[in-house]
This record gives structure tokens, sequence and C-alpha cells, in this order.
């Protein structure tokens, strides 16, 4: 048998097993997620299975041409999410190598690095859905954004105070520059670990790998986008009474907007909700649900004492003289409670 097929059996079930040790440290000490954490160790034991004396003694570091080649993205990361990305990208690539060169040397051994090749999928997909749904889950503050002038710089403040969920709404904008934008916005978001979804627009959500979409009533329905951006994807729905939430939950959005709670004049002319509907939403809303419309720091208070836990503005921070201020007093007294 030719070393070198031996030496690339023998890098890549190291570089397979020490990507997934690391996607394996976040599943169990930053997700909480035993059951995948226990997978990412089972593949290992796997591959170290295969990972024979004679494979081993192949091994000649000084002599490999390779070790000092490295991409200046390996050196530098942006956010636990894109860490994660790439060290599933280092397995699965190590594993598809392994499932070729092992046709040479053991075919059995092709076919069980295939397998965990496709387990290796698996494991991605449902790791950035509970990654994405874990942040949903703790956010308490919901930032959607007027088109400012400075709206880089406003977000940017509130992401310093600690936000963690951020919408890009622009209804009159161009698609052109709604498309810069919403690509600007989502890269500054993702730095500070926080989800970017896109108002109203499917489309721009996918193009910019944006983390949702939030949509109204007259927008797509939750299917629609479900089908257009996969099932990892957030989809947030408004709702302004009983029969819209019943909706919206079986429709199985992830989250709703429940509002307006006061009129305002960032949404002109739609109605107040009531406090009837906000005891249903209390009662029956089985997702997380942010109140919306008119809330700043002096009513959120009286907001909170309706039931609401969590809260979406716009003006509040939008317009703020000190928005990373207002973001930390917005956190402080919503997870006081
Ligand atoms: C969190 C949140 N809740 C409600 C809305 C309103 O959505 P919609 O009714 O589609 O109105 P527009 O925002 O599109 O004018 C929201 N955007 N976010
Ligand atoms: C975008 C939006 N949707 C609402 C709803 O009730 O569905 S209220 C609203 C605007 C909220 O803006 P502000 O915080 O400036 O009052
Ligand atoms: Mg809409």
């Amino acid at each position: 048998m030719n070393k070198a097929i031996y030496r690339i059996l023998d890098a890549n079930l190291d570089r397979a097993r020490e990507g997934l040790r690391i996607i394996e440290e976040w599943c169990r000490l930053g997700l909480n997620h035993k059951a995948l954490a226990e997978e990412c160790k089972q593949i290992r034991q796997e591959l170290a299975q295969w990972h024979s004396w004679e494979l081993r003694q192949a091994r000649d570091t000084p002599g490999d041409v390779g070790t000092e080649l490295s991409h200046p993205q390996e050196e530098a990361r942006e956010s636990i999410e894109q860490l994660l990305q790439a060290n599933l990208c280092r397995s699965q690539e190590a594993l598809r190598v392994l499932e070729e060169y092992s046709k040479l040397y053991d075919p059995e051994m092709a076919s069980a690095c295939k397998q965990i090749r496709y387990r290796v999928y698996t494991i991605e997909s449902t790791l950035f859905n509970s990654y994405r749904h874990q942040l949903l889950h703790s956010a308490p503050l919901y930032l959607v954004t007027s088109p400012e002038p400075e709206i880089l710089k406003i977000v940017e403040a509130a992401l310093k105070g600690g936000l963690n969920l951020v919408q890009y709404r622009d209804k009159d904008g161009k698609d052109s520059d709604r498309l810069e934008m919403a690509d600007k916005l989502c890269q500054l978001c993702h730095h500070y670990n926080a989800l970017f979804i896109v108002n109203d627009r499917v489309d721009i959500a996918l193009a910019v790998d944006a983390d949702g979409v939030h949509l109204g009533q007259n927008d797509a329905p939750v299917a629609f986008a479900r089908e257009i951006l996969g099932m990892q994807k957030i989809v947030g729905r408004s709702t302004t009474n009983k029969q819209e939430l019943n909706k919206a939950i079986s429709e199985k959005a992830d989250y709703v907007g429940v509002g307006p709670f006061f009129e305002t004049p960032t949404k002109p002319g739609k109605a107040a909700l009531t406090q009837e509907y906000v005891d249903y939403v209390k009662a029956k809303c089985s997702v997380p649900w942010f109140a919306i419309g008119g809330i700043d720091l002096d009513n959120l208070n009286g907001i909170l004492t309706t039931g609401a836990q969590r809260v979406s503005v716009v003006r509040a921070i939008m317009q703020a003289e000190q928005p990373t201020q207002v973001t930390r007093q917005f956190l402080s007294q919503l997870v006081r409670r």
C-alpha cells in the first residue's frame, strides 16, 4: 500500500476528531445540549477505532510540507457561530477525504466514514437550530430599527449595551440600498453574537443569510418563509388579537409580536390592543412574545406589570441620545424580573 495513503488517512482521522471535539465543548458547556455532546463524543470514539497502529506509524510530521500552511481566516474568528461553522466544515471535509481514500484501503471504513459524515450534517442543523433558538429565548429586548442616517452606529451602540436581537425594518428604501444595509447589519450583529432578523422580506433575509424574518398579518405566510429559508431559521409573526395568536401558534411561528401596547407614530393608524388580549397571550402563548408599541424606559415598569417579560422597541433606542446606556437600562429592568 502506498505510504501516502496511510498518511492521508492518519492526518484526516485526527482532523475530523479535532473539529468534532471543538463542537462537542460548545454543545456541552455553551448549549448544555447533552444529546448533541454525546453524539460528538460517540463519533470521535468510532473514528478512533479506525485509527490503527499502521496508520499512526505512517505519520511523518517533520516531512509534512503542509504543517505551516494556514489561511488568515483561521487565525481570527468573528463569532462563536463562525468558529462552530469552520470546525464543522473541517470535520466534514476530513470525513469526505477519509471516505474517498479509504476506498483504496478498507471499503468498510469508507462506508463508515460516509455514514459519519451524514451524522455530522445532522449535528450541524441541530446545533444551529438550538443556538439560534437559545439566543431567541434568552433575549428580553428586541430592537426594531428605523432608517436613521446613523443606523449602523446606533445599532452597534445598542449591541455594546448587551442587546442580542435586532430586526432591520425599512418600509420605504430602494431594494439595492436595503440589501446593502441588511448585509452590513447582519455582519455587525453576528460580530456581537446577536441574532439578525429582517422585517417583511424573505428574499432579503435569504440573500444576506439572516437568522430569520418577521412577518405581519399582511406579509407572506410562515410556511412560505420556512420553505425559502429552511427549518433552522427563525420566523416571527405580529399579532393583535386572539385569532391572530392562535393562527401564529398553529403555523408554528417561533415568536410573536404583541401590539401595539400604545398607539405609536412609528406605526400610525393601528389601535392599541386590549388587556383582555394580553391576559389571553399570558395564558395561551407557548412561544416567546414581545410587547411592542410605544414602549420606553418611563412606561417599561407598567408594561412588565401587565405580565409581559420581553419588549420590542423602535424609537426608545433608535432616537436615544445614548443608545448604549438606554439599552443597559432596559436590560437591567427586564432581567431583574
Ligand atoms: C417584533 C415585531 N412585532 C410586530 C411587528 C410589526 O410587523 P407588521 O405588522 O408586519 O408591521 P411592519 O413592521 O411590517 O410595519 C414587527 N415589525 N416586529
Ligand atoms: C413596528 C411596530 N409594530 C407594531 C405592532 O403593534 O405590531 S408597533 C410598531 C412600532 C413600535 O415602535 P415604537 O417603539 O417607536 O413605538
Ligand atoms: Mg410587515
